[in-house]
């Protein structure tokens, strides 16, 4: 798209993306994630219902799943505006914005924020997991899905003339549903067409992330311009995401600030801590430094500083210095934080 061409789309219009300095590729301002709830653990069903406060958080850290107030972060609009603010004076410029249909995007919100705080915003167009398609959605074809896909970029999403500036982040399970398969090969199509940035969001098996890679590079998809999310929870085998890093993916650890004992949605998984989500980074940061991408995906309440969590400054203030002492040299952090980013959000 000739107009596109060269330029990032924010959700207040095209920017030179030399604009866009320092910027979290992965994080939510305002969504809902009823659709991921889980039941408290045995014995602690009682303490979920704790009102929604200070004392509550210790727990809420360990199961920020299992309490649905929490899952509400479209509720929190002035405590995300504040954040903002300081994600600015810490040095931030632009936040991606990953929230697709099915779990709440709001458009009108993204604009009033970017406007409100100076931060560049980039919105996403497509489809949340299986579990949140409508019947609508569900009986879609692969080309109604990518006209809809297509059109969320080009001209506005939700009735909005508010324009999409990447595909994403767009959900998948394991194993990957018919409906997802459909959604993955209409980013594709789209993708073609747009000449566009995508992100996914893989299920959570160590197989998911290679077989999407698989679906979109038959659908036409352009793998060296589409993000794989969340690898900290999904391949922890050195010789395995070796093997991804092959692919040709951006690669994202995105859920810097998550520090749990067990990861509900997964228990096989040792959710890493953020010291070795930095040693990761180190290991990559020759061969593949061209290909790290990282942020903190926040999207419950308890991870906002209103609530003493990390808040989306925690890269910029705490894990950018310790990049530092680990042997990442500036200009390597510069790439993960300005230089990658920039070059995925360009429309080609
Ligand atoms: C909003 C979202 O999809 N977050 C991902 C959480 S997960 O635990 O990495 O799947």
């Amino acid at each position: 798209m000739a107009e596109l061409t060269g330029k990032v789309q924010t959700v207040l219009g095209l920017v030179n993306p030399d604009q866009l300095g320092r910027t979290m590729t992965h994080e939510h301002l305002t969504m809902t994630f009823e659709c991921c709830y889980i039941p408290p653990p045995p014995g602690d069903e009682a303490v979920a219902e704790n009102p929604f406060q200070m004392q509550h958080m210790y727990w809420l850290r360990q199961n920020p799943y299992s309490c649905r107030e929490n899952l509400l972060l479209q509720q929190e609009t002035s405590a995300v505006r504040d954040e903002l603010l300081a994600y600015k004076k810490a040095g931030g410029g632009t936040i991606v914005e990953n929230t697709t249909t099915g779990i709440s995007r709001d458009l009108p919100t993204l604009k009033q924020l970017a406007k409100d705080t100076e931060v560049h915003i980039i919105a996403g167009a497509g489809y949340y997991v299986d579990c949140t398609h409508s019947e609508a959605t569900k009986e879609m074809s692969v080309e109604k899905l990518t006209d809809s896909i297509v059109s969320e970029v080009l001209h506005g999403a939700d009735g909005t003339d508010i324009r999409c500036g990447m595909i994403g982040e767009i959900g998948t399970g394991w194993p990957i549903t018919d409906s997802e398969t459909k959604v993955l090969k209409a980013t594709a199509h789209a993708q073609t067409q747009l000449g566009c940035p995508v992100i996914i969001h893989p299920g959570r098996n160590p197989a998911a992330p290679a077989e999407i890679v698989r679906i979109l590079q038959e659908a036409g998809g352009d793998i060296s311009k589409t993000v794989m999310s969340h690898m900290d929870r999904t391949i922890l085998n050195e010789t395995e995401l070796l093997e991804f890093a092959k692919l040709g993916s951006y690669l994202e650890y995105d859920l810097f600030g998550t520090e749990m004992l067990n990861y509900s949605f997964n228990l096989d998984v040792d959710m890493p801590s953020d010291c070795q989500r930095v040693k990761t980074c180190v290991s990559f940061r020759e061969g593949y430094e061209d290909k790290i991408l990282i942020a903190h995906d926040i999207h419950t309440k308890n991870r906002l500083t209103k609530y003493g969590g990390h808040g989306y400054s925690h890269i910029l203030k705490n894990i950018v210095p310790k990049m530092l002492t680990r042997g990442i040299s500036q200009p390597q952090v510069d790439k993960i934080l300005i230089d990658n980013p920039k070059r995925w959000l360009t429309f080609k």
